[in-house]
């Protein structure tokens, strides 16, 4: 694997600020939504911060599988689609929930199936950007975001060594 050029970590706070800055944002369009869709597994964790920031209770999943590593990403297999019924009039009031959009493959997959869907994520890399329709934070293409849940705490070096006599 490939190291990032660039770390973003982002820890549980920063994540539920941004999750309910987003969740602010999308408030703001004023609309009422049928359904909101989760996209797994990452989306599960905005999406929870979410519903009940804008009182969503219709939750549903999109179940995506993907081999990734920081540059390459594998194909993509839908293993659980949508309810049938949350695909009428092409998706229209549904919102599709994220952590970030990258390149944009996971969301072109989702949007394929609900093209009236609003795709919103947490984060953004450019390439993404395009395949979405609301977001908080874009970072750069060559910058790896690191989220709470696959991090945990441990040691860290002084910035400058030598301090030990
Ligand atoms: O825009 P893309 O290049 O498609 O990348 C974005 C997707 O990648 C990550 O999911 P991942 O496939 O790693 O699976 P996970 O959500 O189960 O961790 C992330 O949660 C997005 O769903
Ligand atoms: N961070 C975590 N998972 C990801 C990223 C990222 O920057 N891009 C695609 N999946
Ligand atoms: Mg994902």
């Amino acid at each position: 694997m490939s190291l990032p050029d660039k770390a973003f970590p982002v820890s549980w706070d920063q994540f539920h600020r941004d999750a309910r800055a987003l969740a602010w944002r999308v408030a703001g369009m004023q609309r009422e939504w049928r359904a909101m869709v989760a996209i797994t597994r990452g989306g599960l964790v905005p999406a929870a911060i979410i519903c009940r920031e804008l009182g969503i209770r219709m939750i549903e999943t999109v179940c995506i599988a993907s081999y990734h590593d920081y540059e390459e990403q594998g194909e993509l297999k839908v293993l659980k689609d949508v309810d049938p019924r949350l695909l009428e009039n092409e998706g229209d009031g549904i919102l599709v929930i994220d952590d970030l959009t990258d390149t944009g493959k996971t969301a072109a997959v989702v949007r394929a199936m609900m093209p009236k869907a609003h795709f919103a994520t947490v984060y953004a890399k450019p390439k993404g950007r395009p395949l979405i329709d609301t977001f908080v934070t874009e970072v750069s293409q060559d910058t790896w975001i690191y989220f709470p849940w696959d991090m945990g705490l441990t040691y860290q070096e002084p910035i400058t060594k030598g301090h030990r006599g």
